[in-house]
Parts: structure tokens; sequence; C-alpha cells
């Protein structure tokens, strides 16, 4: 018996000495998967002045953009909720177009192909090709200028505040109902638009579907901007344990609608990484994925949740 175990081992040393070579090679794979940690990428929120001059919007937007390329390295640019068109119900319908066919999509297309960069399309009025209704989108543009995805705002922005603000997108706009996500420099990252950040259920479902990221050009006001913009965007990256990033206009204080600025990059562990103050600015940070995946190891909480108390969605990763 002892005879035939010593037999046994003496053959798994002999294969493993004549496949020496192959058995470093797996070993060394297996050791690289474990310690290695996920990169990232420079991305860069572009805080822009908007006026009433659309084409004058989209050339500021282009340089802006280049600048953020040639001049800081960004491998991504985002840009603000509404960037070819003031802010408001009464303006959405002149500066509507469609998409990928109008000439803000070609013109952010023609920018991306040109840096070699991804491009978030901040977000324009959009007019429906087939059913002529308007929504607020978002588009997402890939290095060789292809249209990645679009996000159609989903939750519009209807509040009520006496003595505050009012406002009533849903006067003139439809609501979108589909998520969208890219795959971009190994991060998944989910979309959303300015109101939709209130709404912690998008980021769980985001969240849910395994986005490292949450982007959500926006543009809070002076009334409900200084409460909750910066808790809304840390809270979600505290309770998703993900980047999440907020691009706003610059304040215009002679505007019809005085956007809060403050665009920012929050990291999973909800800290400000990044952030601009009301001027127009361009925000710099690096995203590490690899600390997306230290903070969800260290504070375990989506394997921790009690689903058998409360129900969520599906769960893919
Ligand atoms: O939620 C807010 O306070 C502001 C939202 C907003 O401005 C928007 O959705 O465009």
């Amino acid at each position: 018996m002892e005879q035939i175990k010593t037999n046994k081992f003496k053959k798994a040393c002999n294969l493993l000495a004549d496949n020496s070579c192959l058995f470093r090679a797996i070993i060394a794979t297996i050791f690289q998967t474990i310690t290695m940690a996920r990169a990232g990428f420079r991305i860069a929120l572009l805080q822009l002045k908007v006026g009433a001059n659309k084409q004058q919007n989209i050339e500021n937007a282009l340089t802006k953009i280049r600048s953020a390329v040639t001049d800081k390295g960004a491998r991504i640019v985002a840009l603000p909720e509404c960037f070819n068109s003031p802010y408001g119900t009464q303006h959405f319908p002149a500066y509507a177009e469609e998409i990928p066919t109008g000439e803000t999509s070609r013109s952010l297309a023609a920018i991306a192909k040109e840096l070699g960069i991804y491009l978030i399309g901040g977000t324009i009025p959009e007019r429906c090709a087939t059913d002529s209704k308007l929504y607020n989108t978002c588009t997402v543009w890939s290095p060789e200028g292809a249209l990645m995805a679009t996000y159609r705002k989903i939750h519009l922005f209807d509040i009520n505040i006496p003595g505050g603000i009012t406002f009533r997108e849903s006067d003139v706009l439809t609501g979108g109902s589909d998520l969208a996500t890219v795959a971009i420099e190994g991060a998944k990252i989910g979309i959303g638009i300015c109101y939709d950040i209130r709404f912690d259920e998008l980021a769980r479902l985001y969240r849910n579907q395994g986005c490292d990221m949450l982007i959500y050009p926006g543009a809070f006001n002076m009334k409900t901007g200084p409460l909750h913009w910066e808790l809304l965007a840390r809270g979600r990256a505290n309770d998703t344990q993900s980047y999440v990033a907020t691009i706003s206009p610059a304040r215009d204080a002679s505007a019809g609608y005085v956007a809060w600025g403050h665009s920012m990059v929050v990291d999973p562990w909800a800290k400000v990484v990044a952030e601009a103050n009301e001027t127009e600015d361009t925000v710099v940070a690096d995203v590490n994925l690899a600390t997306v995946d230290e903070v969800r190891a260290q504070i375990p909480i989506f394997s921790q949740r009690r689903t058998d108390l409360y129900t969520t969605n599906a769960v893919e990763k």
C-alpha cells in the first residue's frame, strides 16, 4: 500500500518536472490574478458656461474638451446637463435635435474620434425622430466616434418649493424608460441625469449590474444645490461603493435658471476627491478601480444585505 502511494507521488513529481515551464506559468498566472489590482483612467469634468447661442455653446465645449485631453491627459471627458441650450422648458423645443444626426451629436462624434477619447456628452434636448417627443438625453461616444449609448432622463424634474423654485420638466419632456451602461477602460459605468441622483433605486440597479462608477450630468440650482448636491453625490457613492461624478454648467447669475456648479468626483469611500467652485472650470481626477474593489472587500455590505427581509433586484455580481 505504502509502495503504491510512494510511486504515485513520484509519478506526480516527474509529471511536474517534465512540465515545469507550464507549471510555473500556471502558478504565475494564478498569483497574478490574485494580486493584480485593476487599473483606472483619468477623467475630466467640464463645468461649462452655457448661453443662448447654441453654436457658441458647442464651440466652447469642443475647445475645453481639446484642452482637457491635450493639457490634462484625460481619457474620458464628461459634459454638463443641457450644455448646448439654456436650461428651461421654454428653450427645449427650439434647441432640440435628433440623435445622432443633429449638429451637436455630429460635433461630439468628430471630437471624440479626433482625440481618440471617450466622451460622456452631457445632455441635450432630444427630439425623437420616430415619435417627435422631447427627451433630456445623454450620449456616450467612443474613441472611434461611434455612439456607444444614449440615456434619456428617467425621473423628470418636477418640484414645487413655494418661494424657492418651481420647475416642471414634464410640461414639455417625456421621461425615458431604459438604463444605460458603458464599458470603458475596464470599468462599467452607469448613466443618470440630475434629478435621477435623488433616486437611490436607480443607483442600486446599476450597482446590481456591476457598475464601478456612476456619472450624472446635472444642473442643481441655488435652492437645492447647497443642501443636496454634494450630499446626494456622496450618498450614492457610499450606497453603491462606486465612483460618482456630477457635472454642472457654470453659474450664471443673470440666467433664467441659476446653476449651483460644484462639479465633483467622489470616490467609493464617499470622499470628494476633486471639485470645482461655481465658475467655468475643468475638474480632473484619477479613477482608481482598485479603490472600488478595496472598499467593497473591506466593508462588504453588498453580500451582507438581508434580502430575506427586503427585496432588491436581481444581483448579477
Ligand atoms: O433635484 C434637484 O434639486 C435639481 C434637479 C434638476 O435641476 C434637474 O433635474 O435638472
